[in-house]
């Protein structure tokens, strides 16, 4: 990938629909999806790749149009049937509703995927309480209702589960997303919480953090911004879905039976080398 500017962000239908994958193709046979987010970007890129592995889908998202165009994208590509509801995470009654139609419409669920989530870049000292209160109720209560609320209907049902969380790579932290990363945080303290008390009810809880990953939400970034995402990591390129993706996979099927707990950095190294400045780099740290 280069890290020279799109005119369009992340990855078309029909390369989601064609990509190699390590995985088999009925390795997910029967297993029931939650994917939270999944009309566009890495969300987007899930759903194509547990479809074409044989799994059932639901998705949710704010925008019915999204949702729609992403299940006929699917059918017509694959010949698979997603369902859809819209819906938004930072609503309690929405969230047990749309749980409440998956488990119903499944018959059970056997992966929440809690991906959708987002922030505006801000320097920290600037942030006005309603933004910062818009940006934890995405990320960190939104992604809590659904991970409460899957465990709930599990225990209630006597059935394990999987839960995998998309955070962010936020261990150094991250400049001008104190929010998002207050908030992700959060998410990585509560699975590494959960995954024990949850344990002895068949619950595996996980993580996902990603780099800077090429999505249709960059677009909502400076390109004096995106344009530097390819050089934040050793690798100097970005992520597609696609990597995060399979990550995704490898958690959920068998191949993460013994995981609990975990955070699966999917960055290029971001950790070691590179920072991202979603703003902007201010001239104090220009070389
Ligand atoms: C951080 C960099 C990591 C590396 C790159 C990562 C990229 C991604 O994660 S891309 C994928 C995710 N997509 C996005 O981040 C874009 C989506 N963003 C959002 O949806 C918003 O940022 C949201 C989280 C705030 C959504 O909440 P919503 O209720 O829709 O928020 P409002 O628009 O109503 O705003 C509430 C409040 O928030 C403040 N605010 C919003 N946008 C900005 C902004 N661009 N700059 C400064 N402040 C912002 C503001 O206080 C808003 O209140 P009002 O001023 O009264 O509207
Ligand atoms: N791209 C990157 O480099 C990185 C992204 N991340 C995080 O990974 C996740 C996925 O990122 P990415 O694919 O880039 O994001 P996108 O912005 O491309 O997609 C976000 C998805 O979440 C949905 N969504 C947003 N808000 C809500 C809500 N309140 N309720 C339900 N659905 C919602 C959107 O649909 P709609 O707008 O219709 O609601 C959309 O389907 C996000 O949490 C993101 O912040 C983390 C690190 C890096």
């Amino acid at each position: 990938m280069s890290d020279k500017h799109p005119a369009k962000w992340g990855l078309t239908p029909q390369e989601m629909a064609t990509l190699p994958t390590v995985f088999s193709p009925d390795l997910l046979s029967g297993q029931r999806f939650l994917v939270t987010g999944g009309s566009q970007g890495m969300g987007k890129a899930m759903v194509f790749l547990l479809a074409r592995l044989g799994a059932k889908v639901m998705i949710c998202g704010r925008t019915e149009e999204k949702l729609a165009r992403t299940k006929s994208e699917v059918k017509e590509l694959l010949g698979a049937d997603i369902s859809y509801r819209a819906m938004s995470i930072r609503d309690t009654d929405q969230v047990d509703a749309l749980l409440d139609a998956t488990f119903e419409e499944f018959g059970g669920l056997d992966t929440l995927v809690n991906n959708a989530g987002g922030q505006f870049p801000q320097d920290a000292i600037d942030f006005t309480r309603k933004g910062w209160a818009a940006v934890i109720d995405l990320n960190l209560n939104g992604t809590w209702w659904m991970m409460q609320g899957a465990a709930q209907r599990w225990r209630d049902r006597g059935e394990g589960g999987h839960i995998v969380s998309n955070v962010a790579h936020v261990e150094r932290g991250m400049p001008q997303a104190a929010h998002t990363c207050a908030a992700r945080a959060g998410v990585i303290y509560l699975t590494r919480t959960v995954a024990t008390e949850w344990a002895p009810l068949g619950i595996r809880v996980n993580c996902v953090a990603p780099g800077a990953i090429a999505t249709e939400g960059l677009s909502q970034y400076p390109p004096e911004a995106t344009r530097r995402l390819g050089n934040v990591n050793p690798m100097r390129r970005m992520g597609s879905g696609w990597d995060v993706a399979e990550g995704v996979v490898y958690l959920s099927a068998p191949s993460g039976n013994f995981i609990t707990g975990e955070i699966l950095t999917i960055d290029g190294g971001m950790r070691m080398w590179g920072t991202v400045w979603p703003a902007g780099v201010p001239e104090h740290f220009q070389v």
